[in-house]
């Protein structure tokens, strides 16, 4: 990634709403500490400017407002309000703490919305706006207007209603994109211009806030940074109105992946973003989807095999971005049924297993069937796997078939095929219940004297698919053996450690005879 000269009139002032347009989507309400430990972590991080809450929203809305301004360290916090006075007076009473405050006032300006929701001539509009910036200019100094529905409002207007807000003492100009409704190349003419037309453009600075109705919030702030404007309004994980709001996690890492080809840059400390979508999940309870860029749970994470394969080789293969700048330890290699040789190995080295070629084979062709049987493969199914294989290796009795049928209607029948030192030898059984039947179906195969202790199971990981651990202890002229196995199928799992036990007995009765053979 070349590193660009970052100049002042390229960098991109990053405005969060995750507290005031993030919270207004359903479902999305933080309490008064939630809101605290959001705006705190969004001033450590970077934040230009956080917009905390609308204030006359509520008493608890007002509060949250003045204690994140009383709390400000280096971010400016902004409140919304209505292009109304009572509105205008409450938000600067909130900001007025902060060690700089801004009053964000917002009205619409589309035909549509004028006519029908605001029932007001775009002539009383414009008065309106210029009346309320210059009402919260004699309370504030930093102003910040926004032209609701922006996208779907007349040129003409916007430019004369924009440039009187400015004259009236507005410092930000925000034109939304309200409804989602634009298109990148679209808003970058837009944005252009409208900043080129505007006589006193200079005066402010412009900004986007773009929602995510056609799923294009992020790509139409870019584009409206291109057309010109220098502050975007965005939230931690995208939540806000409807589908959405631009996030900001996209938006800034966008910016500084892309400044090979673009100039423009931010301040944001990119490291806490991972953070900060932890934070703001668990206080709107919103989940972050698996594949959601820069902060899901995939976006780091590589299961196939020639992907993983790269990544090994040279991450920037498959990763256009390292995930410590966003603030995790490193991109993780899943195991699957889509991964090869190159990951399973890189994943036993990791958990310390050294296997020679033939049992890395075996390990790995096992590992497919797991995979293609189990949904997700955690390290301890790996674990299980290679444990069980290297024990396999010295077993001189091994499971070849097991069928048990079993239900309501009994009594349950094991058939099992073993090999028994190289002989291939049938049986089958009941049981009082399926687990009794294989063990009495091996009793048949392999006579033995040894009583069993323990039978225990426990599921290694979690889900319905998880593999079944089991632990069997057999007893034996006064010498105890234990053997763990593990299958998704419990019954293999079972017969396997039985097995494991039994093999056990067979090896120490072999050393023994070799033992006293030796010494008469
Ligand atoms: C695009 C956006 O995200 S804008 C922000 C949206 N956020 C919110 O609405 C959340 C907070 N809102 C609230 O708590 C309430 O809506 C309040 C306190 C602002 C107002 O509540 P109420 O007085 O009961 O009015 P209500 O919400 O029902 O209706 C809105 C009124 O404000 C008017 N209005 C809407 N936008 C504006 C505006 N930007 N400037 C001035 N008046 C406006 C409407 O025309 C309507 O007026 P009317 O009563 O004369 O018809
Ligand atoms: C209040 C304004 C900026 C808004 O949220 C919008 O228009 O979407
Ligand atoms: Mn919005």
């Amino acid at each position: 990634m070349a590193t660009v000269n970052k100049s002042d009139k390229d960098r991109v002032i990053i405005f969060d709403t995750t507290l005031r347009d993030g919270e207004q989507c359903p479902g999305a309400t933080m309490t008064f500490e939630e809101k605290l430990e959001v705006a705190e972590l969004l001033d450590d991080m970077g934040v230009d400017v956080i917009e905390a809450g609308f204030p006359i929203t509520s008493q608890g809305d007002f509060e949250a407002v003045s204690e994140i301004a009383r709390r400000s360290k280096n971010s400016i916090i902004a409140g919304l309000s209505r292009a109304h006075p009572a509105d205008i007076d409450r938000c600067a009473e909130a900001v007025k703490f902060a060690k700089r405050g801004r009053v964000h006032t917002v009205i619409a300006t589309s035909p549509l919305h004028m006519r029908v929701k605001l029932n007001k001539t775009p002539e009383e509009v414009l008065d309106t706006s210029v009346a309320m910036v210059a009402r919260a200019r004699n309370q504030i100094d930093d102003v910040e207007w926004s032209a609701e529905d922006g996208t779907r409002s007349e040129m003409d207007f916007l430019c004369r209603i924009v440039e009187a807000v400015i004259k009236a003492g507005a410092t930000t100009v925000n034109i939304p994109d309200t409804v989602g409704y634009t298109v990148p190349e679209e808003y970058t003419h837009f944005m252009k211009t409208l900043i080129e037309r505007v006589p006193n453009s200079d005066k402010a600075v412009f900004s986007v806030h773009c929602h995510n109705d056609l799923g294009m919030a992020v790509a139409n702030s870019l584009a409206g940074i291109v057309g010109g404007a220098r502050q975007v309004e965005c939230t931690i994980n995208g939540i806000g109105e409807r589908a959405g709001n631009a996030a900001l996690e996209e938006i800034v890492m966008a910016i500084n992946v892309r400044n090979d080809k673009f100039p423009y840059w931010n301040k944001i400390d990119t490291t806490q973003l991972t953070r900060a979508s932890k934070v703001v999940s668990a206080a709107t309870s919103f989940p972050v989807q698996y594949n959601k860029a820069i902060v899901g749970r995939n976006a780091f994470a590589h299961e196939s095999g020639i992907h993983q394969d790269g990544v090994l080789k040279d991450a920037s293969t498959y990763e256009i971005m390292r995930p410590e700048m966003v603030g995790l330890k490193q991109s993780s290699l899943v195991l699957g049924k889509h991964s090869g040789r190159h990951a399973f190995v890189h994943k036993l080295e990791e958990m310390g297993y050294k296997l020679g070629p033939n049992q890395l084979e075996d390990a790995f062709t096992r590992m497919k069937a797991l995979a293609d049987r189990k949904k997700d493969i955690y390290d301890e199914d790996i674990e299980a796997l290679v444990d069980e294989e290297m024990a396999a290796s010295h077993d001189r009795i091994k499971l070849t078939s097991l069928t048990v049928i079993a239900g309501t209607h009994g009594p349950q029948r094991a058939t099992m095929k073993l090999d028994v030192e190289g002989q291939i030898k049938i049986e089958e059984a009941e049981g009082n219940g399926p687990v009794d039947a294989v063990f009495n179906c091996i009793k048949r195969l392999v006579p033995h004297e040894a009583k069993l202790e323990l039978y225990q199971v426990h599921a290694v990981t979690e889900g319905t698919d998880a593999q079944a651990e089991v632990s069997v202890r057999l007893s034996h002229e006064g010498r105890a053996m234990t053997a763990r196995a593990a299958d998704p199928d419990t019954l293999v799992a079972s017969a396997k450690a039985y097995l494991g036990a039994l093999n056990k007995i067979v090896m120490k009765r072999q050393r023994d005879t070799v033992t006293t053979a030796a010494a008469s």
